[in-house]
């Protein structure tokens, strides 16, 4: 549940404020504006750099959050404050939201297609399952003074052919640009109050996903850089989109869709480059419960409970969230409005066995199966006593249970920030205590 949250709500209810407003509109940068940066094309420039030192030989490298190491930072071919920045989304926004699902790694992939998504691009097939690296790896990101013969087999290192890098360095380069502070010999001070980071853009439309990049530089009024700056040693894209004689470039010039698609074939495999044993999820899909049209449909919740009884709750409809500019939304409903928590207070012994709904008075039960809800173990709030750096956590466990085994997950990092789950067995009560009629408690002592 929760990788399908981090990954499709994204704009509206519920959202998380920091990544909603960091991509809204597509043009905004940290704190200021009229910079001529943005957070989405640093986020997709990260994705990029931290897979590209990917060797598909030895299975080293990959997209594994190790730019996020201050060595990878260092080295020239990570130039500039983009990583850092990006990082802070990701450690700040994104893993303590999620956790401990969520590896920065996944992060990182998530961000990327936040911004191609959210910025005009197509909807980018999502799986999860990134690890994060322990150490730094190799060096390998290809640089603008690299000759083409090495970029084509730095491209084949990563997994690409010739023709998908073009593709690639393409679809990447649809957004953002160069700073003069990071590449004066490449970029000069622009001298532009609505571009103060003296920022020299790819294409006209350098917030946004759509084939400029590719109608600009075939009919040659191109400004991108790396295509016609000063400086040719350092035109990079000028001799990778050259390099089939401009047939990738024309093809992406003559078809918004025919870019559209390979981008999001292309970003989606860039994404998917991890180490060797990594096993990534399946495509992360929203799935498809109700086929409901109605933004905000009336919904009871039916509750089947363990002595057969049923009870029903209309839930208040709370507000929408949507993804992929607004191709998938959901609807968000409360329990109980007028509890202050939105708590819904249940009869102990009776507990709860399943769920059913009625959707604007169409029953939802799977075919009668319902949707089973576990209430054998509960962490019991009102009796958990909780001390400074101190206490005693109970567990309820209902009687007639007999579990093998009960235990605590305990979230920490390890010193490379990497997020580590340690499970804490609390011992079974020598004599039972009970907690009401149906529940008895498990306790360990905390400090
Ligand atoms: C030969 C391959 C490549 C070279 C030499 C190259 C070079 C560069 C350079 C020099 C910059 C300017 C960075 C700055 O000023 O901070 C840049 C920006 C960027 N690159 Fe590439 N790049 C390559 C491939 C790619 C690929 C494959 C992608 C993504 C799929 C990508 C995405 C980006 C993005 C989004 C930016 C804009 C960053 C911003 O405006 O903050 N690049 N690239």
């Amino acid at each position: 549940m929760h990788s399908e949250s981090a990954r499709f709500d994204q704009q509206g209810f519920n959202t998380n404020p920091i990544l909603t407003s960091a991509l809204n509109p597509c043009d905004s940068f940290l704190g200021g504006g009229n910079t001529g940066r943005s957070n989405a094309a640093d986020w997709i420039r990260t994705a990029y750099h931290d897979m590209a030192t990917h060797n598909s030989t030895d299975g080293t490298g990959g997209l594994d959050a190790s730019i996020r190491f201050g060595v990878e930072q260092a080295r020239p071919e990570d130039v500039g404050d983009g990583f850092n920045n990006t990082m802070e989304f990701v450690t700040l926004s994104l893993v303590p939201d999620y956790l401990p699902y969520l590896s920065m790694a996944d992060s990182l992939a998530l961000l990327a297609v936040l911004a191609i998504e959210n910025c005009g691009g197509p909807e980018i097939a999502f799986r999860g399952g990134r690890i994060d690296a322990g150490v730094p790896n190799a060096p390998g990101v290809p640089q603008p003074q690299d000759d083409l013969d090495s970029h084509i087999a730095s491209f084949a290192r990563q997994g690409f052919t010739q023709t998908e890098m073009i593709g690639l360095v393409a679809c990447g380069h649809t957004f953002g640009g160069v700073q003069h502070s990071f590449f004066p010999d490449i970029v000069n001070v622009l001298n532009d109050p609505n571009d103060t980071g003296d920022v020299a853009h790819f294409d006209t439309t350098f917030v946004t996903f759509d084939n400029n990049i590719a109608t600009e530089y075939i009919s040659g009024t191109t400004q991108n850089p790396l295509v016609v700056g000063f400086n040719d040693t350092t035109n990079s894209d000028k001799r990778i989109f050259g390099s089939d004689g401009n047939t990738t470039m024309q093809s992406f010039a003559n078809s918004p869709a025919i870019f559209a698609s390979t981008c999001a074939d292309l970003f989606a495999r860039m994404l998917d480059t991890v180490p060797t044993g990594v096993q990534l999820t399946d495509v992360i899909s929203p799935i498809p419960l109700w086929n409901v049209t109605d933004p905000s449909p009336t919904i009871t919740m039916l509750l089947e409970d363990h002595t057969g009884g049923t009870g029903n709750i209309t839930l208040e409809f709370v507000g929408n969230s949507s993804s992929t500019g607004g191709k998938y939304s959901a609807a968000w409903y409360t329990f109980n409005a007028t509890d202050r928590l939105n708590n819904l207070y249940l009869d102990a012994a009776a507990g709860v066995k399943s769920l059913s709904f009625v959707i604007d008075g169409k029953l939802e039960n799977q075919n009668g199966l319902g949707f089973p809800i576990q209430d054998a173990f509960l962490f019991s709030k009102t009796s958990c006593q909780v001390g400074f750096l101190s206490g005693r956590i109970d567990v309820a466990v209902r009687n007639g249970v007999n579990p093998t085994r009960v235990f605590l997950q305990e979230i920490t990092t390890d010193s490379v920030e990497r997020t580590v789950v340690t499970e804490v067995d609390i011992s079974p009560p020598s004599v039972p205590v009970a907690a009401n009629s149906a529940y008895s408690l498990w306790s360990t002592m905390m400090n």
